[in-house]
């Protein structure tokens, strides 16, 4: 039987060794804080039950973990110890009544409240007024040496204000990252490739202990003072009254203190201010994961003392966790109304923030690479604030043998059409944006919009109906919409549907660029489908276009080449067009409209010299976006020859040949009337 207790006692130990040597030497813990408090919890039971059992050394015993030997080292005359913890409202009241019992008093205390910031504790040294050293706490009773990345954070003043500053200072507190420079940090950090913090605590940890302090500098670090450590010649200022005084007289010595503190009376009192601080923890500029509570009294303080690694006066009053270990069970794929598709991670249901977490996001393929998360993992969800939940890492020391990889799809789970993933784009999308019924909603508002087919008195809340009672499966099934069917629907007299029966039939009378628009190709605007039927003059050329011959076109890059050709790879796409055309949408020969809509056409150009107003690739576009031919060099078929700055030979060609001569300004006069500039 003892045997067994020791053997459970030993594992517990080393278990909380190697988490804390993690957490604290690496700044990379392996597990959430609640799961290491859980253990530490069993252990101090276990302890609890068999106290001859104590050894000094077990972790319940201890804070922190020894100083890295690659920073130098600091001692602490004063020991920076840890907290207890209280996890609900009938700890907490255990603690009052603790040291209630050992001060005799049935007095109400006056508790100093305070925000547990999530960072780490670091104590800065001034003498005479100068900052001349800071260490972390290290063990308790020795630190390590960070004086010059401290010396880093703009909020830790280097030289203390006032004439009465004592000749030695020690001021104890919470080095932390704020939220906002925490995300923009991250966001840089993914965009590079460079390692991506889990969460403010270790991305505070991590950038302070750097043996480089520019490194440091670089981080948004933040610092606020909560306690005193030494203090020599005179004491009297920080040593008579209360803690909270103690933080005031920081306060005007120059030093930063979190404006949430309050001194308040009675345990009512206390709790009240654990719920207000709770409610507002999310709209807070940095992370917290609990209140300190401190009785304000410093000779109460005294009396009090201290246990092996925490002071008797002051609890850690803890929010429900932030972050939990869970299993991932499965991952599925979502795909949105924009046809994105989004690998969602089912969990084993887990409390997170106090609510029970059964899904994250785990966004795209880049994120399940970076994470290289499988199937059957064992997870960290977090959950802060209304965010949506996220896996923020893997522990994988628990990784089960029977783990699988994430796959992501080749065909849209919805539709069965083709995934496609464009250059430089993170997110994957389903191509059959005219037949994917995850799709179809948002591609029949924009196919029925005014600047599309056009079709009048089709709003939103009628294409929902339609979709909604499966009277529209694609676009064309619009037109195969009969008196019948819409007069079964909400609101639809007879008189309103053969309005619409009518703008439905009108619609059908379009033109290339409208038709093209309206299919609703991903970055496909009104611009590009003009482009596009321009390049191409009929829809078969375009269907037909490689990636070579998009490129070729005015205004399109790589990323709508792909789309594009993407859109029209897909069958479903094909089928649904060949339906449109099949149900009598048509359009007029592209070569009609060239004559009224292009100005320029059938004529040569030839640009010379340098132009003042653009470049001269973008005056080429332009002019051929009107029609004209831009050539190199002058013959006598030239049309006109525009001469800019410093025209040579080809100004001389034209004036033999007879050519007429454009000045930039005449070419911009032209751009202006028919509005390409
Ligand atoms: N995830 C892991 O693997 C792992 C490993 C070891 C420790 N931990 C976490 O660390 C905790 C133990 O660490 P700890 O000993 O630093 O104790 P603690 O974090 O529970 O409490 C003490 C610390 O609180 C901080 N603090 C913040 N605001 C304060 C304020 N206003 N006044 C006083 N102190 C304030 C200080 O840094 C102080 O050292 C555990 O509860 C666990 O959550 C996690
Ligand atoms: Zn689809």
């Amino acid at each position: 039987m003892s045997q067994a207790i020791l053997q459970q006692l030993q594992q517990l130990r080393q278990q909380l060794e190697d988490y804390s040597y993690q957490y604290y030497v690496l700044d990379n813990p392996s597990v959430p804080d609640a799961e290491y408090d859980r253990l530490f919890r069993q252990l101090q039971q276990l302890e609890a039950e068999h106290p001859h059992l104590v050894t000094a050394d077990s972790p319940t015993q201890r804070v922190g973990a020894v100083p890295l030997a690659k920073f130098g080292q600091v001692s602490h005359n004063i020991p920076m110890l840890s907290l207890d913890n209280a996890f609900g409202a009938d700890e907490f009241s255990a603690f009052c009544k603790r040291m209630a019992d050992m001060l005799d008093s049935s007095a109400e205390f006056s508790f100093c409240c305070e925000p547990k910031l999530d960072g780490l504790a670091v104590s800065i040294r001034y003498e005479n007024g100068l900052l001349v050293q800071a260490a972390t706490r290290g063990d308790g009773y020795t630190g390590e040496d960070i004086t010059a990345n401290v010396k880093t954070i703009r909020a830790v003043p280097l030289k203390l204000k006032g004439a009465s500053v004592p000749a030695v200072l020690e001021v104890r507190g919470e080095v932390f990252m704020p939220l906002a420079g925490f995300n923009l940090m991250n966001d840089k950090a993914r965009a590079t490739g460079d390692k991506v913090f889990a969460n403010p605590r270790n991305a505070a940890a991590g950038s302070l202990r750097q043996l480089d302090p520019k490194i440091t500098a670089q981080r948004p670090l933040m610092f606020y003072a909560y306690a005193v450590g030494a203090v020599e010649d005179p004491v009297q200022l920080l040593d008579s009254g209360s803690h909270y005084q103690r933080l005031m007289q920081l306060k005007d010595w120059g030093l930063p203190v979190c404006a949430e503190i309050r001194l308040v009376t009675g345990a009512e009192a206390a709790l009240a201010y654990y719920q207000d601080i709770m409610q507002r923890r999310a709209a807070l500029a940095y992370e917290i994961d609990g209140v300190v509570i401190k009785v304000a009294d410093l000779a109460q303080q005294q009396a009090l003392g201290f246990v092996a690694r925490a002071p008797r006066w002051a609890i850690a009053f803890k929010f429900p966790a932030q972050e939990m270990l869970t299993t991932l069970l499965d991952v599925e794929f979502q795909v949105g109304r924009t046809g994105a598709i989004t690998p969602v991670a089912r969990l084993e249901p887990v409390v997170v923030g106090g609510v029970t977490v059964s899904n994250a996001t785990l966004h795209n393929q880049d994120e399940i690479d970076r994470l290289a998360v499988k199937v059957g993992d064992r997870v960290i969800v977090r959950r802060a604030g209304d965010v949506i939940p996220q896996i923020v890492s893997v522990v994988l020391e628990q990784r089960p043998d029977t783990v699988r990889d994430i796959v992501f799809p080749m065909h849209c789970p919805v539709c069965g059409s083709a995934v496609e993933r464009v250059s430089g784009e993170a997110v994957a999308r389903c191509s059959g944006g005219l037949f994917c019924a995850a799709q179809l909603k948002e591609s029949i508002k924009h196919f029925v919009s005014r600047k599309a087919i056009d079709i009048e008195g089709l709003g939103d809340k009628l294409v929902e109906q339609l979709v909604d009672q499966q009277l529209v499966k694609t676009p064309a099934d619009i037109y195969s919409l009969d008196m019948a069917a819409l007069v079964g629907l909400e609101r639809m007299a007879e008189k309103s549907a053969l309005k619409l029966l009518t703008a439905i039939e009108q619609s059908k009378t379009t033109s290339l660029p409208r038709f093209i628009y309206a299919l609703g190709i991903r970055e496909v605007g009104e611009a590009t489908a003009l482009n596009l039927a321009n390049h191409f003059s009929t829809l078969e050329q375009l269907q037909l276009a490689t990636l070579e011959q998009l490129l070729a076109v005015t205004d399109v890059g790589t990323v709508v080449a792909e789309y594009v050709n993407g859109f029209f790879a897909e069958p479903h796409n094909q089928s649904v067009i060949a339906a449109l055309v099949s149900a009598g949408i048509n359009w007029p020969a592209i070569a009609q409209q060239a004559q009224t809509e292009q100005p320029l056409a059938g004529q040569t150009l030839v640009l010379t010299g340098t132009l003042i107003s653009m470049g001269r690739d973008d005056a080429k576009a332009k002019l051929q976006r009107l029609g004209a031919k831009v050539s190199g060099s002058v013959s006598a078929k030239t049309h006109a020859v525009i001469a800019g700055d410093n025209a040579g030979s080809k100004l001389v060609k034209a004036t033999e040949l007879n050519v007429a001569v454009w000045t930039e300004q005449q070419m911009l006069d032209v751009f202006t009337q028919y509005g390409v500039i």
